[in-house]
């Protein structure tokens, strides 16, 4: 049962509240009316109503997010939670769909035998996960009678609360995935992640390290996974806004990455997250991001060997790892996710052609080499040089850019899409046709097809173009290394959807 909610005992100074805390009087700080809040509450904006008393005295609170835009240039703060407060007579019949059920709260994923985990990527995006985390989902926790609990309280998974694990370095997810991945009660555990997708692709890997059994295959007995909750705090967010893709369209105006992520916590399902392995040539080494503008130098030799990374997104080779890579430096970072455009112009002035040969092994077949590209006439060609190589399991990459418009949400099929020496402009061409909902995948240069295994080989000499991505971690493969690429068949993890695309 959740604790009768006084929202001006919650700690957020930020929280708007439209009521004085009588119940009667019903006046904002700034003198507005609660009818009047009511009136003016903006539907895609609410997050949840919470019924506070019995339903004889039924009195309602609804919780709604306001987000500055990123185009915005005020100093106003970037979150605002608004809490209404209205009688039963008040509730408007359309809000109904946002009342969380009186008798399962908190949400049964949040609460015991569950123990809930929060993690707060400090360099995801636009650095804005603490504040999120502050000023909007400790106070939306509260609400629900969910604390955060320090080291000295229950540290067995017991009572109703929560974990904090707030990044220091880009180590901190894998090391918080490994320490789950060697308590044995992962499968128990929710994790909150306020990251973008690196946050995901950290807490898989540092799983799968903590587990040196693992080989993917369906055999033996599979520890159930962990359940993780995305809240889009990243640039690219590509793994949320594929699996809330659906949710974009309908609803007018549609609420924000945000506000989705936030109903899908708490009123979504757990559903199994398809996962692919890429597995890499001896010699091949996690790259960390650069420091400095684009850069040919080789900072490989100090990085640490990989043999394989697990990703739920993309597997790539060609102009999308370079542009990953490239774009990766915190000149570029401030730039939130226009700094992908500003590096691709920069890879575009260069138009490498990457030296590679790429098999591909499609249903019930065979890894076949040599993939072929067709040039704008519909000529066939065989490809050794390619711009573009990128295996993936999700439909888009960033909210707008639909990198394989066939996927949907948890459909577990890799689909590739490639190209091959078309040139700077005609590349520029084809990612802005992604941009109109996937409109490359119809040009005649661009092979798309479903497929079960993709392995590229590359003959490069400069590093600078032997970089492979995996879910945006960057690999380099030695000359004449590989990169091979396949579903995961086990059960890694699984994710709160939506129900309207849980299977
Ligand atoms: N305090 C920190 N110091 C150094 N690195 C950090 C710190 N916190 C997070 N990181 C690293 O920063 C990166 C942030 O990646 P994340 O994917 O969450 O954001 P993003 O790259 O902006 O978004 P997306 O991948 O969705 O485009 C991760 O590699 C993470 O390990």
């Amino acid at each position: 049962m959740p604790r009768e909610t006084t929202v001006a005992a919650t700690p957020a100074s930020d929280i708007h509240e439209y009521h004085d805390g009588s119940h009667n009087a019903l006046k904002s700080p700034n003198g507005e009316t609660a009818e009047n809040a009511i009136t003016e509450l903006k539907r895609e904006e609410i997050v949840f109503v919470l019924q506070t008393s019995d339903e004889a005295n039924a009195e309602y609170l609804i919780y709604s997010l306001s987000e500055r835009s990123p185009t915005d240039d005020g100093d106003g703060k970037p979150f605002t939670l608004n809490v209404v407060r209205a009688q039963k007579q008040q509730l408007p019949e359309n809000l109904s769909e946002f009342l969380l059920d009186r008798d399962n709260l908190p949400p049964s994923h949040l609460r015991p035998p569950h123990e809930m985990h929060i993690v707060v990527s400090t360099r995801s995006g636009l650095r804005l996960a603490p504040d999120f985390y502050k000023s909007v989902l400790r106070p939306l926790l509260e609400a629900l009678g969910l604390e955060e609990r320090g080291e000295s309280q229950d540290g067995n998974g017991n009572g109703q609360g929560y974990r904090v694990t707030v990044t220091k370095d880009s180590n901190t997810v894998r090391d918080f995935a490994g320490e789950l991945g060697r308590d044995g009660t992962a499968g128990q555990r929710t994790v909150i992640l306020l990251s973008g997708d690196g946050g995901v692709v950290d807490l898989l890997n540092g799983l799968d390290k903590a587990d040196p059994q693992s080989n993917g295959s369906r055999s033996g007995e599979s520890p159930t996974p962990p359940t993780i909750a995305l809240l889009p705090l990243g640039t690219g967010n590509a793994l949320f806004h594929s699996l809330h893709k659906p949710l974009y369209t309908g609803a007018d105006p549609v609420p924000t990455p945000l506000v989705l992520g936030l109903r899908t916590l708490l009123k979504g399902t757990p559903a199994p997250l398809p996962t692919f392995r890429a597995s890499f040539s001896p010699g091949a080494k996690l790259v960390s991001a650069p420091t400095d503008t684009p850069s040919i130098k080789d900072h490989a030799n100090e990085e640490p060997p990989v043999d394989h990374l697990l990703g739920a997104i993309v597997a790539s080779y060609g102009f999308h790892a370079s542009l990953v890579w490239e774009s990766d430096t915190p000149a570029y970072r401030v730039h939130g996710d226009k700094r992908f455009g500003m590096a691709a112009a920069e890879l575009l002035k260069v138009s490498h052609a990457y030296d590679a040969t790429v098999a591909v092994r499609r249903r019930g077949g065979e890894l076949v080499t040599n993939l072929y590209h067709q040039d704008s006439d519909g000529n066939k060609r065989e490809g050794q040089r390619f711009n573009y190589v990128l295996t993936t399991l999700v439909s888009n990459l960033e909210k707008t850019f639909t990198i394989s418009p066939a996927s949907r949400p948890l459909d577990d099929q890799l689909r590739l899409v490639h190209f091959g020496d078309v040139g700077g402009d005609k590349t520029m061409e084809i990612m802005m046709a992604a941009y109109r909902d996937g409109e490359h995948v119809g040009m005649a240069e661009v092979g798309y097809e479903e497929v079960e295994e993709v392995m590229a080989t590359i003959a490069e000499e400069d590093p600078r173009w032997r970089k492979v991505c995996v879910d945006g971690s960057i690999v380099e493969v030695e000359k004449g290394g590989w990169m091979r690429v396949r579903r995961e068949e086990r059960e890694r993890l699984r994710v709160l959807v939506d129900a309207a695309v849980a299977r």
